[in-house]
């Protein structure tokens, strides 16, 4: 089979990934995105039921809403979605074709590329407890997808960063009882956030780690949890309907250090680039948080700006004699036969 080749080639699918294939797409490019996790969305999925404030033209919105928005508008031109695909390293060819080999085994080639690798590959550090895999179809959580799951329930929650924070203040008025554990003896998070907690019902143990999980009858779910005081050794039981694991994140950031060839990096990660997001190699861009600039906004708001200086970029690499930038969308021809759609819709009632 003839290798296929892309216009566009994004390694990402986060909010900087996903406006890139809007965007692509508008300007008529063939596009692909390659996501080593099993769904779109990037970082947002680690926070569905918070609310996001921050982004133009939006009220405030949950991150689930806003990540299925952000994916819908992505697909808006059909671009090729490669999901469960790791891009290991990026190469050119003798034509200047980019090469992105994947884990898998498999070659992409592209004409020109857009990393919007963010923060690289995030994987939630496990319990590290003999078989606590085996619970996590059941009650054993890495992340909180909808507080409603844990509405009247008894909630254990280990970790004392940010997040174990605030998923433990979020969910102490919907939950039956909270109990927060952690190693040391003081919580890293915002104070606003720590003197909330201080004042809840949330109950604290300190120095103190879960040790052992205990299986209910049907050996799916977790029924007790066994803790042991990091100060003492002493361990004691607590009966529980769930258990959330908020340890940080295990990081891949090797794609960059993997490529066949030198693209300036600052602090060894983000990639060094320009406010219209040309990196120090022809033909490569980047877009979101993966891009420093002295006017990056770290920002979801920033990563769609990178996105689209970034395709405009791209589509003048391939064609020279295009326009700089698109149409708006208001005297975009490409939209014409949606918007009479869209107008029969509204005006059907
Ligand atoms: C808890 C939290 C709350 C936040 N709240 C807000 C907020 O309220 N407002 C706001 O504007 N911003 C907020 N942010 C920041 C915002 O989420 C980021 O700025 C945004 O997600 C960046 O988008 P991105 O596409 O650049 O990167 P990401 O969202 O990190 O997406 C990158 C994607 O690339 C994939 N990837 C990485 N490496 C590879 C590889 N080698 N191969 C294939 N795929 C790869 C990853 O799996 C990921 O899906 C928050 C962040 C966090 C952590």
């Amino acid at each position: 089979m003839g290798k296929e080749i892309f216009d566009v080639t994004i390694i990402g699918g986060g909010p900087a990934g996903l406006y890139s294939a809007f965007y692509s797409g508008l300007r008529a490019m063939k596009t692909k995105i390659i996501e080593f996790q099993p769904q779109l969305g990037g970082k947002v999925l680690i926070y569905p039921e918070k609310m996001v404030w921050d982004v133009g033209g939006l009220p405030p919105v949950p991150g689930k809403q806003l990540m299925d928005q952000m994916i819908e508008q992505g697909l808006t031109f059909n671009p090729k979605v490669v999901l469960n695909e790791k891009a290991v390293s990026i190469s050119r060819d003798e034509n200047g074709i980019f090469l992105l080999e994947a884990a898998s085994g498999r070659i992409h080639y592209s004409k020109t590329v857009i990393v919007a690798v963010g923060s690289g590959i995030l994987m939630p550090q496990k319990l590290n407890i003999e078989g606590a895999e085996r619970f996590e179809l059941g009650n054993l959580h890495y992340t909180v997808k909808s507080l409603k799951t844990f509405k009247d329930k008894t909630v254990i929650i280990s970790g004392g960063g940010n997040s174990a924070i605030d998923w433990a203040n979020e969910l102490e008025p919907v939950a039956k009882k909270v109990y927060l554990v952690y190693r040391k003896n003081c919580l890293s998070g915002h104070e606003a956030q720590i003197t909330q907690l201080e004042n809840s019902s949330v109950e604290c143990f300190p120095y103190t780690t879960i040790s052992k999980l205990l299986a209910s009858d049907d050996h799916e779910n977790i029924s007790q949890v066994e803790l042991t005081s990091n100060k003492t050794g002493e361990s004691f039981y607590l009966e529980v309907d769930d258990v959330i694991v908020n340890h940080g994140f295990d990081q891949d950031t090797s794609l960059l250090k993997n490529t066949k060839f030198d693209i300036q990096l600052v602090d060894q990660y983000f990639v060094k680039g320009t406010a219209t997001s040309e990196t120090s190699m022809e033909g490569l861009y980047a877009a979101g948080d993966i891009l420093n600039h002295e006017g990056k906004l770290n920002l979801i708001a920033g990563a769609f700006q990178d996105a689209a200086n970034a395709v405009n970029k791209a589509k003048q690499y391939i064609e020279p004699d295009a326009n700089a930038v698109a149409m708006v969308s208001s005297h975009n021809d490409v939209f014409k036969k949606r918007n009479r759609e869209l107008v029969r819709e509204m005006t059907k009632h």
